[in-house]
C-alpha cells in the first residue's frame, strides 16, 4: 500500500450508502422491479399445484395455464426492465465516485502528493472505483430484493408445511455458520489484490514516464520484474479471492441440494402417512428450488460487498489525503494590473517533519516591480522559496507576505491567479502547442497568442511544423526540444499576465541567441511586472535589480552584481566559476 492510513474508518456500507443517496430512488425502483420478478415468481408453484389439483381431479386446465403463461411472460419483461435500470444506477454511482475522486485529487496539497505514489492514485480512481458497479448491484440490490425474496419464500413454505420448512431452515443454518467463517477471507484477499493493482500502477507510471532513460540505462529487465511481480501478486490474492468466493457459493449450491434431498425423504414419508398431499409436496419443492436463487443471490451479495467494501476502503483512503480547499475559478489580472511586492521574514521550512530545514529563518524584501535574481550552490533552498510563494508548502515558523497581505490571509486560487511560474524542468503536457499556451489562461485571444509567441521566439518553430500551433507535443512534450519546452513554459506563464513572474532557470536548455532574446523579454516584462528568477547564468544575474545570495538555507547577502563581486567571496566564487563557466 502507498497511502498510510491510520485513522479509523466508518464502515463500508456507509460509505457506500454515500455514493448511492443520490441515485436512491432509481436503485429503489429496479429493486422494486426486481422484486417483482420475485414476487410473480412465487406465485407459480401455487398455480402449479393448482393445475395438479385439476389434473388429478380431471377438471380442465385451460385457465391454469394461461395464468402461467402470462406469469412467465410477465417475469421475464420485468425482469429485463429491473436488471437494465439497476445497471444503469450501478454505472451512475461509479460515475458519482470517480467524479468526486477525480475533483479531489487535483485538489491535494503537494506534500501529500510527494508521499504518494502517482500510478497507485490512478488505480483508485479507475480500477477501485469501476468495483463499485457489482457491489451496487449484486450487493445492495442483492441484499435487499434476496433478503426480501427469502423471507417472502420462507413465508410461502411456512404457509405449505411448517414441518418441512423447519427441515430446510436447519440446513441453510448450517450453511450460514460456514459461511460466516469464509466471508471476511474474501476481503482480505480482495484489499491485497486491489492493493496489488495499485502498485503495478504505480511501476507503470515510473517507467513510462521516463522509457527512455530506462532503455538508456538497460533496466528494462529489471523493471519488467518488478511490473510482473505487482501483477503477479495481484492475480495470486485475486484467485484467492475467487478461490473463497467460489467456496461460499458452492456451500450455498449444496446447502440447497441436501435440503432438496432431505425435504423430499422427510415430505415423501408425510405423503406416505397421509400428513400432506403429494400437490403440497409438490409445491414445498418447488419453492426449495426457488429458494435457490435468492440464496445464491445473497450469498453473492455478500461475497461481492467484500470486494467493493475493499475497494471502498482504498478509495477512502485516497479522500483521507490532505487537500486543499475547493475554490472557484478566479480571474486573471487584467493587464497592466499593479505588480506585486513579496516579503520573507524569519521563514522557517522543511519538508517533513522527519527531514532535515530547508529554510532556517529566511529574510529578504522585494518591491513591486524590477528583477531580483537567487542564487546559491545546489540544494541552497532557491526553487523552495518558489513552492513556499506558491504555497505548495506552508513555511513551519515566519510569514511571508504578498502585497504586505500574509499569505494564509489570502483565497489561494485568488494567489495564484496572480503568479505566473516557470518551473526549472519546464513541463510541457500532452496536447497541442496551443493547449499548452492557453493552459493557465484559455480566455487569451488570438492576438495575445501571437505576441506571446513571438517574444519567447516561438514564431520561427511554428512556422516549421505542419500544423502550427495545433501541432501535438506528445507526452510530457518529447517532440519538442529542451530549450523549445523552456519557451513554451515561459510563453504559458507570460499568458497569465502575472503580477508576480518566478522564472526558475533550467541550467544549459537555451542556446547563446534564444537566451538573449528571453532575456530581453524578461527584462521588458520586468518593468510592468515583479520577476524573481533563480540564476544559474551570469547574464541573469547582471541583469537583475537586485540578488540574493543563499547558501545552506540562508540568505547570506542582499545586493547588485557588482556589490556582490566585491562584497562576498560566494557569490564571487560563483560568478568566477559557475556563472562564468555556463555564460561562456
Ligand atoms: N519535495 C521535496 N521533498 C523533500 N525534500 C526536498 C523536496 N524538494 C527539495 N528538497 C530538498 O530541499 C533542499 C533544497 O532544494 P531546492 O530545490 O530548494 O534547492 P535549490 O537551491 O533550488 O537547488 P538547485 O540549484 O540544485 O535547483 C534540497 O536538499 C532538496 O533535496
Amino acid at each position: 500500500m502507498t497511502i498510510a492510513g491510520t485513522q479509523a474508518e466508518p464502515p463500508a456500507w456507509r460509505l457506500l450508502l454515500g455514493y448511492v443517496r443520490p441515485h436512491r430512488w432509481a436503485l429503489f425502483a429496479g429493486a422494486l422491479l426486481a422484486l417483482t420478478t420475485g414476487g410473480t415468481g412465487l406465485l407459480l408453484p401455487l398455480v402449479a399445484r393448482g393445475l395438479i389439483d385439476d389434473l388429478s381431479h380431471d377438471r380442465p386446465i385451460g385457465r391454469a395455464l394461461i395464468g402461467m403463461a402470462a406469469l412467465v411472460v410477465t417475469n421475464t419483461a420485468v425482469g429485463a426492465l429491473g436488471s437494465y435500470v439497476l445497471r444503469r444506477t450501478a454505472e451512475s454511482v461509479v460515475l458519482g465516485a470517480r467524479r468526486a475522486l477525480s475533483s479531489y485529487l487535483l485538489r491535494l496539497r503537494i506534500p501529500a502528493v510527494d508521499r504518494s505514489e502517482p500510478g497507485d492514485l490512478m488505480a483508485r480512481i479507475t480500477s477501485d472505483t469501476t468495483l463499485l458497479r457489482e457491489v451496487t448491484t449484486d450487493s445492495l440490490v442483492g441484499i435487499g430484493t434476496g433478503g426480501l425474496t427469502l423471507v417472502a419464500t420462507v413465508v410461502m413454505m411456512g404457509l405449505v408445511d411448517v414441518v418441512l420448512l423447519g427441515v430446510t431452515l436447519g440446513v441453510i443454518l448450517c450453511a450460514g455458520t460456514v459461511l460466516g467463517l469464509i466471508v471476511p477471507r474474501i476481503n482480505r484477499a480482495s484489499k491485497r489484490a486491489q492493493d496489488a493493482v495499485g502498485v503495478m500502477g504505480a511501476a507503470l507510471e515510473r517507467i513510462l514516464g521516463a522509457l527512455r532513460t530506462i532503455k538508456a540505462s538497460g533496466a528494462e529487465h529489471r523493471e519488467e520484474q518488478t511490473i510482473h511481480a505487482a501483477a503477479e501478486e495481484s492475480w495470486r490474492q485475486s484467485v484467492r479471492a475467487a478461490k473463497w468466493s467460489a467456496a461460499a457459493g458452492n456451500t450455498a449450491g449444496l446447502a440447497m441440494q441436501i435440503a432438496f434431498i432431505t425435504v423430499l425423504a422427510v415430505g415423501g414419508a408425510r405423503v406416505a402417512t397421509g400428513a400432506i398431499g403429494v400437490g403440497t409436496l409438490v409445491a414445498f419443492l418447488l419453492y426449495v428450488f426457488y429458494l435457490m436463487s435468492p440464496i445464491q443471490q445473497v450469498v453473492g451479495a455478500v461475497t461481492q460487498y467484500q470486494t467493493g467494501a475493499a475497494a471502498l476502503a482504498r478509495i477512502q483512503e485516497a479522500l483521507r489525503l490532505p487537500a486543499e480547499p475547493a475554490s472557484l475559478p478566479t480571474p486573471l489580472p487584467t493587464p497592466g494590473s499593479a505588480p506585486a511586492s513579496l516579503a520573507f521574514d524569519d521563514v522557517r521550512f522543511r519538508y517533513a517533519d522527519d527531514l532535515q530545514y530547508v529554510h532556517h529563518g529566511v529574510t529578504f524584501a522585494v518591491p513591486a516591480r524590477g528583477m531580483t535574481a537567487f542564487v546559491g550552490p545546489s540544494g541552497a533552498g532557491k526553487t523552495t522559496v518558489f513552492s513556499l510563494i506558491e504555497r505548495f508548502y506552508d513555511p513551519e515558523s515566519g510569514v511571508i507576505t504578498v502585497d504586505g497581505r500574509p499569505l494564509e490571509d489570502w483565497n489561494l486560487s485568488q494567489l495564484r491567479s496572480a503568479i505566473g511560474y516557470v518551473e526549472q524542468d519546464a513541463p510541457v503536457l500532452s496536447g497541442s502547442l496551443r493547449d499548452n499556451l492557453l493552459l493557465g489562461n484559455p480566455e487569451a485571444d488570438e492576438a495575445e497568442v501571437t505576441r506571446v509567441v513571438r517574444t519567447t521566439r516561438l514564431d520561427g518553430l511554428v512556422a516549421r511544423l505542419p500544423r502550427g500551433l495545433d501541432t501535438l507535443v506528445g507526452h510530457r512534450g518529447t517532440k519538442l526540444s529542451g530549450g523549445e519546452r523552456q519557451r513554451v513554459a515561459i510563453g504559458r506563464a507570460l499568458l497569465r499576465r502575472p503580477r508576480l513572474l518566478l522564472l526558475d532557470e533550467a541550467t544549459s536548455q537555451l542556446d547563446a541567441v534564444n537566451e538573449a532574446a528571453l532575456r530581453d523579454t524578461v527584462a521588458d516584462v520586468a518593468r510592468t511586472t515583479t520577476v524573481l528568477v533563480v540564476a544559474h547564468r551570469l547574464s541573469t544575474v547582471t541583469m537583475a535589480d537586485r540578488i540574493v545570495v543563499m547558501d545552506a538555507g540562508r540568505v547570506r547577502a542582499v545586493g547588485t552584481h557588482r556589490e556582490l563581486v566585491a562584497g562576498d567571496p560566494l557569490y564571487a566564487e560563483l560568478a568566477a566559476t559557475q556563472f562564468l563557466a555556463t555564460a561562456g
